[in-house]
């Protein structure tokens, strides 16, 4: 047991679905604002693990902490309460919605007023509406997308709307930012942008970010540790450079691809 603060921990979670074990005693220590990746081939049960983390399926066996909090028990919307906000391997925007109200929809939760306030338009809403426009501007000029507010989600182009995503998750306040394949379908130069992307929201924010990607450049290049899952169990644990050169790790998944 080790008595550095720990963001997330989790201790021999894993799930089964029917007779499958798709994640078996999976084990990180996450320290506050650390960077971390979590890679394997496909079907490793990398998105299997941000389910369990956000709660989206309930775990067989063993136990999540938040901040040093059990919250194995919490459903999905105290988990994303208590810290934990993500994104997903497909992009899941209000493709109709403008690019602000997407980032207004996650901040109306933090800004209470109630039905009644909202429909006589009391000053309480209406303080209460102009702090969220405030607040969805200020995360949209993060991103750079504030020149782009009123314009449609589905008109932006694929990696601002890969962005918008991350904004929005901002807007819940977490503590931990899970990305799921944040680099997907981004072409070099918007690769290289979302690396500075991420590492300014991790220092504006102050929060650690658990990213699962496989473009290995991306990886190597913004992850502090990384940890390999292989048929739904840790293969390896450590740093980019300890990854790189494990022959396990290499075997398994980096082989040719590594570089890629
Ligand atoms: N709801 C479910 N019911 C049954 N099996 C599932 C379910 N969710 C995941 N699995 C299985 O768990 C295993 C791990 O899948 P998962 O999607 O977590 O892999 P992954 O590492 O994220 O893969 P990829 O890199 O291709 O996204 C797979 O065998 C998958 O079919």
């Amino acid at each position: 047991m080790t008595n550095e603060k720990l963001i997330l921990k989790t201790e021999n979670l894993g799930i089964e679905f029917g007779g499958l074990t798709a994640v078996k005693d999976f084990d990180i220590e996450m320290k506050p604002q650390q960077i971390y990746g979590l890679i394997g081939p496909n079907g490793a049960g990398k998105t299997t693990v941000f389910n369990l983390l956000t709660k989206v399926y309930e775990p067989t066996h063993g136990h999540i902490y938040l901040n040093g909090q059990d919250i194995t028990k919490e459903s999905i919307v105290s988990v994303n309460r208590l810290g934990i906000a993500r994104t997903f391997q497909n992009i899941r925007l209000f493709k109709d919605l403008t690019v602000i109200d997407n980032v207004k929809v996650a901040l109306h939760d933090s800004v209470r007023y109630n039905l009644l306030d909202s429909i006589l338009k009391l000053p309480k809403f209406r303080n209460g509406e102009k702090a969220i426009e405030e607040m969805a501007m200020s995360l949209l000029r993060v991103f750079g997308l504030d020149q782009f507010a009123n314009v449609k989600a589905s008109n932006l182009p694929y990696g601002k709307q890969r962005q918008l995503e991350i904004a929005r998750a901002l807007g819940t306040h977490p503590k931990l930012l899970l990305l799921d394949e944040p680099a997907a379908g981004m072409n070099p130069t918007e690769t290289a942008e979302l690396m500075e992307t991420i590492k300014i929201v991790r220092d504006k924010f102050s929060l650690a970010i658990l990213l699962i990607e496989h473009d290995m450049k991306f990886v190597m290049g913004i992850c502090e540790k990384i940890t390999v899952l292989n048929f739904g169990q840790v293969l390896a644990t450590g740093t980019p450079d300890e990854i790189k050169n494990n022959p396990e790790v290499i075997a398994a998944y980096l082989g040719s691809d590594e570089g890629e």
